[in-house]
């Protein structure tokens, strides 16, 4: 095929993709609502209501940026508007200063947004929940504070008048209604990012670190780096609306552009429409706007303050009776009636699974090495100079008693714990030993591990919990669907992949645990106690799965304490007591070692098995 063919195919499919797109029934009923926003008010034609749609847009902009990292990464900013004051204050001093025109100044400002969002996220994301709001507020009132110092530069309190030269490209107009195609414009953007950052392997990960950081990190997502990518967008979008609104005020000043109780709207918005999803903020904003500026239009000055009133009313009216907020109570309702339409309820569930990765190796050979390993809980040593060699395709069960160290072991060897001291070699793909630092790393090489506290993602379906794993090696969308498929068949969980992971009972989440993690393709398969909470036959399955698996290749150690399928399937069994390793050996051998019987076993287990 020539190049030029080969170019005219890849167009004709982008359209054809996209002609898919439009002929979803959500992506067109979201375009005929969208539209609404310019329809209604050209039929109005009042400066008042052209007013009040660009707030709308403005703040629906804002929101749906905001939601991006409150949202998606569950982080709670309440400093955002220190991004709408930077772009707003970049673009006019561009203006001012260099007769930039505010087209380009407002790339800056969302340049600059995104490297003061970094500047700001990476110190803060190690903070957890409100720490990480009192943080964000602080940096607000930090730059709010400079902005009013540095007078020769922004104005000071006093403010900055915009340069009003009239036209497109100083973005300044007499007619009210250019400015609602630019706001419709910023907002058509922020909405088409949030839907792809959604519907993408980054909004994948974004709620699978929002719910279980571990969990994500065990599924190989490096948790600091996807909190990052959200806000660096969110800045740049934030920012971007920021330049738009300082052009249409006309005047900046640091109580307004950089003002906390803004900050708090927009978080509101996302929160009453429905935190973390790409509709909500749209629609919190669209129903308390309108009735706030609607409120002090009506009522003029004898209003003032009363849009907060609004806001506070309309807040505690939906916190107490729709908690999920617009979306999360009727979402799934509203969404049923419009996938019935036209072209709805499409799906793409036959679509063939990617080649997995290969597993190479010499069979028997040291795929991992643990040696010495000392792990010091303050005064308590949870193991103690413990040493484990993994041979490649083996299934090596560990055992001991409750608190022996068993599952500190696990988590040293996956990357979870840094050992006080000792080592922990993996073979990688080339062969050569390497010592990974951090979880995400150790999972990246191959090891993958389950969780004795199952650690679903509760929000995300059955298949989507799976997928944040298949990820790993599946980039694209599409083929981790179809990779997680295949896993979600293998593991028996396919019949309720749609099924919310919050709603399955403990087996089901054992079940869903061990799917999660093989669907990141890892070499060495840590599981510890899936069988438990199982049913009999359940437990019987998970055993031959097991075996399964590593039929396939992958190396294999299992926790456990139930003794029965622990022996029927390990190769090799190593016996852990207070942090030591006190037998190991084939499961005969050490089932008969006094030692292992008078620490853990006991001997009813020994009358019981006749040994
Ligand atoms: N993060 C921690 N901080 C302090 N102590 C810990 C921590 N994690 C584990 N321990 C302690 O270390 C010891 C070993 O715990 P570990 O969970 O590894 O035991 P285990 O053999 O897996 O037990 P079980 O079979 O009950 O799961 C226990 O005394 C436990 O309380």
């Amino acid at each position: 095929m020539t190049a030029k063919a080969i170019s005219s195919a890849a167009t004709s499919q982008k359209r054809s993709s996209f002609l898919t797109q439009l002929a979803n029934p959500r992506v067109y009923c979201a375009l005929l609502a969208l539209s609404l926003i310019l329809i209604v008010p050209a039929v109005i034609d009042s400066p008042f209501v052209v007013h009040v749609f660009v707030t709308i847009c403005v703040f629906a902009a804002l929101s749906t940026a905001w939601n991006i990292v409150g949202g998606y990464a569950g982080q709670l900013s309440l400093g955002h508007t220190v991004f709408y004051g930077i772009g707003g204050y970049t673009t006019a001093l561009l203006i001012q200063h260099f007769g930039i025109s505010p087209w380009l100044g407002m790339w800056a400002g969302a340049a600059l947004s995104a490297l003061v969002g970094i500047g700001i996220g990476y110190p803060c994301f190690r903070l957890r929940g409100p720490f990480f709001s009192l943080a964000t507020i602080a940096f607000l009132e930090v730059v709010r504070l400079l902005s009013i110092h540095f007078t020769g530069v922004t104005g000071g309190a006093a403010g900055l008048i915009v340069p009003l030269n009239l036209g497109w490209a100083w973005m300044i107009f007499e007619d009210k209604f250019n400015y609602l195609y630019i706001a419709f414009g910023l907002l058509l953007l922020t909405l088409i990012v949030s839907w792809a950052i959604r519907n993408s392997r980054l909004g994948f990960y974004l709620t699978a670190v929002r719910e279980r950081e571990d969990a994500a990190l065990a599924a190989g997502v490096n948790n600091t780096n996807v909190k990052l990518k959200a806000v660096m967008i969110s800045a740049a979008l934030t920012s971007l609306v920021g330049s738009f609104h300082a052009m249409y005020m006309t005047f900046l000043e640091p109580a307004t552009m950089f003002s906390l109780a803004t900050s708090i709207e927009i978080a509101m918005f996302s929160l009453i429409g429905g935190l973390g999803t790409v509709v909500g903020p749209l629609l919190g904003t669209v129903l308390v706007v309108p009735i706030a500026e609607l409120a002090r239009g009506w009522l003029g000055a004898s209003a003032n303050g009363l849009h907060g009133f609004v806001y506070g009313t309309v807040l505690v009216i939906i916190t107490l009776t729709l908690p999920g907020g617009l979306v999360g109570t009727f979402g799934n309702r509203v969404g049923g009636w419009i996938d019935r339409l036209p072209g709805g309820g499409r799906r793409d569930d036959g679509r063939e699974a990617p080649a997995q990765r290969p597993i190479t190796g010499e069979p028997v050979k040291p795929i991992l090495e643990a040696k010495n390993l000392v792990m010091k809980f303050g005064g308590l040593t949870a193991t103690d100079n413990v040493s484990v060699t993994l041979l490649r395709g083996e299934i090596l069960g560990i055992i001991g008693p409750n608190g022996a160290g068993k599952t500190t072991l696990f988590s040293q060897i996956s990357g979870f714990l840094q050992p006080t001291s000792g080592t922990v070699g993996i073979v990688g793909p080339d062969g050569s030993m390497t010592s990974p630092t951090s979880a995400d790393e150790f999972a990246r090489l191959g090891v993958g591990r389950t969780f004795q506290i199952v650690q679903p993602f509760g929000k995300l379906t059955v298949l989507e919990n799976i997928m944040v794993g298949a990820f790993m090696r599946h980039p694209k969308v599409d083929d981790a669907r179809a990779a997680a498929l295949r896993v979600a068949r293998l593991v028996g969980l396919d019949d309720i992949k749609d099924v919310e992971a919050r709603n399955l009972p403990i087996g089901g989440l054992k079940r869903l645990e061990v799917a999660r993690t093989l669907a990141t393709e890892p070499s060495i398969l840590l599981l510890d106690e899936v069988m438990a909470g199982q049913s009999q036959s359940d437990t019987q399955k998970m055993v031959n799965l097991v075996r399964t698996i590593r039929d396939t290749g992958v190396t294999v150690i299992a926790i456990e304490h139930n003794m029965q399928a622990i022996m029927s399937l390990s190769d090799r069994i190593v016996v852990i007591d207070s942090g030591r390793v006190i037998a190991q050996g084939n499961p005969q051998e050490v089932v008969k070692d006094r030692r292992v019987i008078e620490a853990y076993l006991g001997e009813d287990f020994v009358d019981a098995q006749g040994i």
